[in-house]
């Protein structure tokens, strides 16, 4: 059971990237500094300190992703905070957070946000026409949860 929730004109968008994808970020965000300047963006705090060098923008950064800033855009995202996730995470690497790396990517696909992994998937995205206006998506129906669970 879903209902909808709204995608506003400006979205919120997440960034975060592992030690290794760290540079195709950069490259990513500085190529489409453009498109990002009418969003709102967080991250996971290293990178977040990063691309507010690179791109001179504000950035809300969270606590480091080991340190528990994965969990807190998950926070975000089940919260309705947050719109959409890019998510450079690292495929060759073991990572002692590695339970939160899954637990982010878990939430953002059960709260039903665009979530892009690699930069392929990230251009479509930034250059999707939804990134350009407000348009409803289906989030799950909690108070449905809960009216099962009574019966
Ligand atoms: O580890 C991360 C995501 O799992 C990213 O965290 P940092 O941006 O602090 O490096």
């Amino acid at each position: 059971m879903t209902i909808k929730a709204k995608m506003p004109l400006s979205k919120t968008i997440a960034l975060v990237a592992h030690d290794n994808k760290k540079k195709d970020m950069l490259e990513w965000v500085m190529y489409n500094k453009g498109s990002l300047s009418k969003h709102k963006i967080c991250a996971t705090g290293t990178t977040g300190g990063l691309i507010e060098e690179a791109l001179n923008i504000k950035v809300n950064c969270f606590k480091s992703g080991p340190y528990g800033g994965d969990q807190q855009i998950g926070a975000g995202i089940a919260n309705g905070e947050i719109d959409i996730l890019i998510f450079f995470w690292d495929p060759l690497t073991q990572l002692p957070h590695d339970p939160d790396v899954k637990a982010l990517l878990r939430i953002a696909a059960v709260w039903n946000i665009p979530v892009a992994c690699d930069r392929a998937s990230a251009d479509f995205i930034i250059s999707s026409d939804l990134i350009h206006r407000e348009y409803e998506r289906d989030v799950p129906n909690l108070s449905g949860h809960m009216n099962r669970l009574k019966k």
